[in-house]
């Protein structure tokens, strides 16, 4: 079994053993614990993924709760010797949760938490940077100017995509496939085409009023439309944004016949999973269409890329940093750190895992209760009151 090469232990005389397999950005997660009898054991290992025998030494023979990311295996291995080591509560530091086998967990009767909410407009942001970058060539021009190859202005020098008036797609419109689209609605005054398993009420009202407004103004109103198929808005939009889960249903929703369906100067945006797209079909298709751009925050077989996508100049790529901004990584620390703690002290979990503000209240202490626990209906936990 892989020794774990070098933790740090804060408060080591706490009750409840407290593990976390990387530091994580701030302060206050680590106060939380600590002041509330926890020993935190931080794994400070150079090496970027753990594997499930690394994690396995850090659970060790007692082991209260743990503190996991995203890159790392959780299943029946980890969870059936968590449970062995006396925990009951594990939390990943990410909303998305396609690492974790929550069956495995219910099994082990080990709670499982996210962190929503506190990323969505950080999340939307980068694919709102992405959108730019991919449609406005930024990264190709950059990399030109860099080269030395600028002579002076030119008609066709660079030419890109506008958005104005355009249509933006989202499939997946949830919290941050909304974010997104009201980012890029009022922003750019684009008009909209989703689709997700569920209506979108609050976004539908959002862009009406908007619409309202602009027209009020003498302006172009904007339009929504909830598409009845995916393939809809493939076809219809100038613009597409993926922001649903990864599961079955979403896993290579981009594949070769998607692609050859969509506008040929459209741009692709993933800031999702990348899974949810075909990344070798996505090479062919790009090398194929000149004009089609992505722009890439996730990818296939992370921290890889497929074969020849390095070199397409219509793909822009960046190293899943959609939720890096400061706020948003101390914020997912702290549900992190606050869902392990509530079920090690027995508290309810919040009611809605939309409304997370008040646990990031840094004047404040934070409601008694874990913030999100996904399997909590499984486990049969009690929802707070609060
Ligand atoms: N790149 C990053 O750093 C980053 C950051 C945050 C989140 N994410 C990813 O984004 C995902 C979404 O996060 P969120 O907070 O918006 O979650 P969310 O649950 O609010 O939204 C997901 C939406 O996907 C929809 N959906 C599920 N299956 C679908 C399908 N087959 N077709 C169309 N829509 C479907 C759901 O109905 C829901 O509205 C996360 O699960 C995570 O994987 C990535
Ligand atoms: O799912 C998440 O929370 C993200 O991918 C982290 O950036």
């Amino acid at each position: 079994m892989a020794k774990p090469i070098s933790m740090e232990v804060w408060n080591p005389s706490g009750k409840y053993r407290v593990v976390s397999t990387k530091s994580m950005p701030g302060a206050r997660w680590i106060r939380l614990l600590t002041d509330n009898d926890c020993r935190l054991e931080i794994c400070t290992d150079p090496k970027t993924i753990l594997s499930v025998d690394d994690i396995l030494a850090l659970i060790g023979d007692r082991c209260d709760g743990i503190i996991g990311q995203l890159t790392e295996d959780w299943g029946e291995v980890l969870f059936s010797a968590l449970k062995r080591a006396g925990g009951t509560a594990f939390s990943n530091m990410a909303v998305g949760y396609n690492n974790v086998d929550v069956e495995a967990a219910n099994r082990n009767g080990i709670a499982v938490g996210n962190t929503p909410g506190v990323l969505t407009e950080t999340t939307a942001e980068l694919a709102a940077s992405l959108t730019l970058s991919a449609a406005r060539r930024i990264v190709e021009a950059d990399q030109f100017m860099r080269a030395g190859l600028y002579e002076g202005w030119l008609p066709y020098l660079f030419v890109g995509n506008l958005l104005k008036g355009q249509t933006v797609g989202v499939i997946g419109a949830g919290r941050i496939g909304s974010a997104y689209a009201r980012m890029m609605i009022e922003g750019f005054k684009m008009n909209l085409i989703y689709y997700d398993l569920y209506q979108a009420t609050r976004l539908e009202k959002f862009v009406t009023a908007y619409g309202q407004f602009l027209k009020a103004n003498g302006e172009q109103p904007v339009t929504w439309k909830r598409a009845a198929t995916m393939e809809d808005v493939l076809r219809e939009a100038d613009v597409i944004s993926l922001h649903p889960v990864l599961d079955k249903t979403t896993y290579h929703l981009i594949n070769p016949e998607r692609l050859a369906i969509m506008k040929k100067e459209a741009v692709l945006v993933n800031a999702s999973r990348g899974p949810v797209i075909d990344e070798l079909a996505l090479v062919e298709h790009l090398k194929a269409n000149p004009m089609f751009r992505v722009g890439l925050d996730v990818f296939e077989d992370e921290p890889y890329m497929k074969p020849g996508l390095a070199d397409m100049k219509n793909a822009v790529v960046v190293p899943h940093i959609a939720s890096a901004s400061k706020w948003t990584r101390e914020g997912m620390a702290t549900l992190a750190a606050l869902n392990v703690l509530g079920k090690i002290k027995g508290y309810p979990v919040w009611g809605n895992p939309n409304q997370v503000e008040p646990f990031l209240n840094e004047n404040a202490a934070p409601p008694p209760a874990c913030p999100s626990i996904v399997n909590a209906k499984q486990l049969g936990l009690p929802s707070s009151k609060l």
